[in-house]
């Protein structure tokens, strides 16, 4: 196991190059399943879920290469092997294999997913899409049970916006029998990037982006080849990143439209932020003002930026207050973020930052993905040397952090945790 070691207080300058989306890919590879023939995905980030999907894929008798950033998927040899245990449960997106095994088989067995916990992830929306499509499903030891003698095209009202329950009744829909209609459906960018890889596999959708999708179930999908989308969160992360200890970042590949909240949060706190096609450049050599931020369904602020953005508000004048309106609790940062000198409190689903502060470097720990993220973009910012614990959770969503960041200009390196840090790892 291993710790990032970060020498604080370097300006940031440069380009960085963004890779695909996480969210995307984590949907996309067990979307491949749904076809009968090979289907190319390219633009993947190098991060654990993604080889995870991949050896689930392989579980499951399909035929998958991988080079650099390309996946080749021939899913004609799988089977509708049962995955109760074992690597399912390393992430959340595991639960994509349910939508997309029982489109192709009629049938999965699919263990209770993991991932990143930020309080209760619940599934009912999901659970309730498949059984309109005429699944049924049963919960045993910890495991989830599909099996449907047809599926049948429903309207489906979604009680919550949920981006997993849209993307996963998709997945069941587009093999079923007639129309499917997903109301109050999600609007996520990722949504439409799997709308538009079962598109090209020959599925009917019409309306993903929107809270509409009508989908008209087909017989058989084939291969095909898919660009993923930029990840909308990475660069949003440089981007905050470059706002905090940046003196010009240009974030490369990426759809500034997806980005448009963190445009405007970072413009209200004195950033200057330009805009072209595929690029966006930050300065962040001014004095930032707080601000409030609330994070809502797309295209509103993305919960999956709230960690990161609170630890440049630890930068900015004045009481700044940031609620998550998505996951409430995901506030496992912040207790970190005040052994670094942080004036922060957490009230309820707000954190309340009071600033400026000068951090200092500390020893910390990464609990989840996006906790990692604002704990590096704090120890480019500190006094000193910090060092974060917990990467096992950064690498589920950073591809090549560590040359992207020393790309910038900063001073990160990986380093072998010692016998008595691992001792005391265990013992937390
Ligand atoms: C709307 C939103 O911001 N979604 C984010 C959420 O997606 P993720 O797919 O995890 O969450 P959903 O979009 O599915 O859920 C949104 C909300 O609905 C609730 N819910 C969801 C499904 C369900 O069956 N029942 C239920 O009550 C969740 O608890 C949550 O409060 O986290 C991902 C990873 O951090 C982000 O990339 C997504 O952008
Ligand atoms: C929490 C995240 O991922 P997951 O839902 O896959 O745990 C995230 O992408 O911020």
């Amino acid at each position: 196991m291993e710790k990032l070691k970060i020498a604080g207080g370097y300006p940031l300058k440069g380009t960085v190059r963004i890779s695909g989306a996480k969210n995307s890919a984590v949907a996309l590879i067990p979307a491949t399943i749904l076809a009968e023939s090979p289907v190319t995905i390219e633009g993947l980030p190098h991060i654990s879920d993604v080889e995870i999907l991949k050896d689930l894929l392989e579980e499951i008798g399909g035929n998958v290469s991988m080079t650099d950033e390309e996946m080749t998927v021939d899913p004609s040899t799988m089977i509708s092997m049962p995955l109760p245990n074992g690597k399912v449960k390393k992430l959340r997106a595991s639960y994509y294999l349910m939508g997309a095994m029982l489109g192709r088989f009629k049938k999965a067995v699919i263990g209770l997913p993991g991932g990143c916990y930020l309080g209760p992830r619940p599934i009912d929306q999901h659970i309730k899409g498949f059984e309109a499509l005429g699944a049924q499903i049963t919960n045993e030891q910890g495991a989830i049970y599909l099996r449907a003698d047809e599926l049948r095209g429903a309207r489906i009202y979604l009680d919550v916006v949920s981006v997993g329950a849209t993307i996963n009744i998709m997945l069941a829909a587009v093999r079923a029998k007639g129309r499917t209609i997903i109301e109050n459906a999600a609007k996520e960018p990722e949504i439409i990037d799997v709308a538009t890889l079962l598109t090209n596999m020959g599925a009917k959708i019409k309306g993903a982006g929107t809270d509409v999708i009508r989908i008209d179930g087909v017989e058989t999908l084939h291969g095909c080849r898919h660009t993923i989308i930029p990840d909308r969160i990475e660069a949003g992360t440089y981007m905050i990143l470059g706002a905090a200890a940046g003196e010009g970042v240009l974030v490369d590949n990426v759809i500034p439209q997806h980005l448009e909240s963190l445009i405007a949060k970072l413009r209200e706190m004195g950033v200057r932020v330009e805009t072209s096609d595929d690029q966006v450049y930050v300065d962040g050599s001014v004095n930032l003002k707080a601000v409030d931020i609330k994070t809502l369904v797309y295209p509103g602020f993305p919960t999956d930026l709230q960690q990161p953005i609170t630890t440049l508000l630890t930068k900015a004048a004045g009481s700044s207050v940031v609620t998550d309106t998505i996951y409430g609790a995901r506030f496992k940062h912040i207790d970190e973020l005040r052994r670094m000198n942080a004036n922060i409190k957490v009230e309820g689903r707000s954190a309340i930052i009071n600033g400026p502060i000068q951090l200092q470097g500390a020893k910390v720990k990464a609990s989840d993905l996006r906790a990692g993220a604002a704990l590096v973009i704090a120890g480019l910012l500190a006094e000193g040397i910090t060092e974060v614990t917990g990467l096992e959770h950064i690498d589920r969503g950073y591809s090549n952090l560590v040359e992207k960041l020393n790309g910038l200009g900063a001073t990160v390196w990986r380093e072998a945790l010692t016998k008595e840090e691992l001792e005391h790892l265990k013992n937390t």
